[in-house]
């Protein structure tokens, strides 16, 4: 579903991305970890064009981001993406959070993401916050109804941009619960976290990126039950 090729990016003289390849299954659930500056994020980011890379490619389901002729636009609606900070609008209430997306740039009329956007908040358990103000939610509360946000526009990918990083210890589970359901149904999902219990139990595969490359990847089992790599194994000695 995503393939990414030979993927560069730099801030300046800055190589924060060297040479990455890696080729995501649809309906997978790929974990990334490793340390503070490893270049989790900004690949994340180029997945959806949040960055703009310098070289090597990135196809998606087919289409070329690369290419000039692609929009940016298009791939956003197909690709989902939830952040560290929630990045709610604070003026406008949840519903309308959820709604503005589908109704500005699918052109949904306003009822019909209504109906969506209610049985999204139903979905991620909040229901009864349908029309209070962003501010008056609890951090879990916001990520979830930021989560709900992104699956309004029925992206075929969700990114996960370390979701439960800005969070109480104990608001962390119920995001973490929402994103399970996701992985469940079978979404097509690329997380960077550093829970990694969650990796653990829900990731297909785990990718370990230190200094802009997949140094590397396989399933749970195997990277956490028997890393090959040193720098894996000295990672992981770290946060296990
Ligand atoms: N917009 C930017 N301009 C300049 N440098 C940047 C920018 N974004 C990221 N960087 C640098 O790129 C490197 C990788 O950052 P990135 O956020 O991708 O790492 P990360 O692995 O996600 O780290 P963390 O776990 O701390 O979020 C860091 O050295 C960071 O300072």
């Amino acid at each position: 579903m995503i393939s990414v090729r030979h993927l560069r990016k730099s801030f300046g003289s800055h190589t924060v991305l060297g040479d990455v390849s890696i080729d995501i299954n649809s309906r997978e659930v790929v974990v990334v970890i490793g340390p503070s500056g490893s270049g989790k994020s900004t690949f994340l980011r180029c997945l959806n064009l949040l960055e703009q890379p310098q070289g090597g490619d990135i196809v998606i389901e087919g289409v070329s981001l690369m290419d000039k002729k692609t929009r940016i636009n298009e791939i956003r609606t197909e690709v989902g993406m939830v952040f560290q900070q929630f990045n709610l609008f604070p003026h406008k209430k949840v519903i309308e959070n959820i709604m503005l997306a589908p109704v500005q740039v699918r052109k949904w009329p306003e009822e019909q993401a209504r109906q969506k956007a209610l049985e999204l908040l139903n979905k991620v358990g909040l229901a009864e916050k349908a029309e209070v103000y962003p501010t008056s939610l609890s951090g879990g509360q916001a990520q979830r109804v930021a989560i709900a946000r992104a699956l309004a526009m029925e992206p075929k990918i969700m990114l996960f941009d370390e979701p439960t990083s800005a969070l109480d210890p104990e608001m962390v589970g119920e995001v973490l619960a929402v994103m399970k359901d996701l992985a469940r149904e079978g979404m097509t999902m690329v997380v960077v976290t550093h829970e990694m219990g969650f990796a653990r139990e829900v990731g297909d595969r785990v990718l370990f990126m230190e200094q802009g490359a997949i140094v590397e990847e396989g399933p749970p089992e195997a990277l956490f039950g028997n890393p090959k790599h040193v720098r894996t194994r000295e990672f992981l000695s770290k946060v296990l």
